[in-house]
């Protein structure tokens, strides 16, 4: 779950702005010859989370080519990101009948389409919009690039995953290992609040979070995060609260003008970098996200998962549990339980 590589590749963007890309990638340590073609699609790229996701995979070194599609506003954005000098080529497509170029082709396809919470409402209040959206880019996704990791962000994460698997299923395209719910906030949330309360070097620090990506469904593991602290038990009730409520204290913030989008497009840019690295061979690649599971009774579930050539490696499992996390463990099977149902109802009904 190392975030520094990407970090560190940010900031030689912007630090050597004017040095060539094969300066840059030498830099990182991968020597040009060894860096594949990649495309990286962005669906819902004019957004609040797409504008700043696709500025973040322009600067990455392991994207050659970049799509940035949306319903409207796409040409302005990937004609702005394109003039930056970094590796990728950029293209913006707007409009149902520019999405299949947008897609052909892709190896990984970020979908942050959609509606965001306002203050009051719950992900799963999102449902009846972005349900249909999940539903007719995924039925796109496997006409035209079937054998894309899809890093689904659109909301609720805990439904519109498993919608994206029935989808898939019926167009006989599924395959288990190359669809991902990105719950990277969650533990960029988890790590930042940990560090700030245990006082200790946020670069240092490491927080699995498993389950969903809702409410009580979002469950750290502070028993298991490095560095140790010292916490009290109620120190890590108030963190692990503070985790399963961080979205909400951004909606409040934000009163009335979305959701988190800046963090999240940081958090999507970690975890797309990770599905990349891992396509390249990269070894020992691990990051937290909700994908088709047996670890629990459930279909679908959270945990860490190491990512290699064909995305989902394997699904690794809960490790110890203090009572506490048992005890939240046990609490959050039944909702998890009835969104992922209500997804796989929709995606059938529909
Ligand atoms: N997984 C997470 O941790 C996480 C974090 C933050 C937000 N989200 C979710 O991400 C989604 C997007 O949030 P946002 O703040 O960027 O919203 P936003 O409204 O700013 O942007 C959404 C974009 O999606 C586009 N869009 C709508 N329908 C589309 C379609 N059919 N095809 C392509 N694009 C389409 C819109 O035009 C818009 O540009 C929301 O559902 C939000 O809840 C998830
Ligand atoms: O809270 C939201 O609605 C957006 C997102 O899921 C988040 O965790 O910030």
């Amino acid at each position: 779950m190392k975030s520094s590589l990407l970090l560190r590749s940010i900031r030689s963007s912007f630090t050597n702005s004017t040095s060539s890309i094969s300066t840059h990638l030498t830099r990182r340590g991968y020597g040009t010859e060894s860096v594949p073609e990649r495309k990286v699609a962005v669906l819902g790229a004019a957004g609040g989370i797409g504008q700043p996701l696709a500025l973040l995979m322009k600067l990455n070194p392991l994207v050659s080519r970049l799509a940035l599609y949306d319903i409207a506003g796409t040409p302005g954005v990937a004609a702005d990101i394109s003039h930056i000098n970094s590796r990728s080529e950029v293209a913006g497509y707007m409009g149902e009948e520019q999405l299949g170029q947008a897609l052909e082709g892709s190896d990984v396809v970020i979908i942050p389409a959609g509606v965001p919470r306002k203050p009051g409402m719950t992900r799963d209040d999102l449902f009846n919009i972005n349900a249909g959206i999940v539903k007719s880019l995924c039925t796109a996704i496997s006409k035209y690039c079937p054998n894309a990791l899809v890093n689904m962000i659109s909301n609720p994460v805990n439904s519109t995953v498993p919608i994206a698997a029935e989808v898939f299923k019926k167009a006989g395209t599924y395959d288990e290992k190359k669809l991902f719910g990105v719950t990277t906030l969650d533990v960029v949330r988890a790590k930042t609040f940990y560090a700030g309360k245990g006082k200790i070097p946020v670069a240092d620090v490491n927080v699995p979070v498993v389950g969903g990506h809702a409410g009580i469904t979002i469950l750290p593991l502070f028993s298991q995060a490095t560095p140790k602290s010292n916490l009290s038990d109620e120190e890590i009730v108030a963190l692990t609260k503070r985790t399963q409520d961080g979205g909400t204290e951004v909606v409040e913030a934000k009163a009335g003008k979305g959701s988190a989008t800046l963090s999240m497009a940081y958090a999507g840019a970690i975890f797309a970098d990770a599905c990349l690295k891992g396509l390249n061979g990269v070894s020992d690649v691990v990051e937290c996200s909700f994908v088709q599971s047996s670890i629990t009774e459930l279909p679908f579930f959270a945990s860490k998962v190491k990512l290699g050539k064909n995305g989902v490696e394997e699904v690794l499992g809960l490790g110890p549990l203090s009572d506490y996390e048992r005890q939240g463990l046990e609490l959050l099977i039944p909702e998890l339980k009835a969104s992922i149902e209500k997804g796989v109802k929709f995606a059938n009904q529909n």
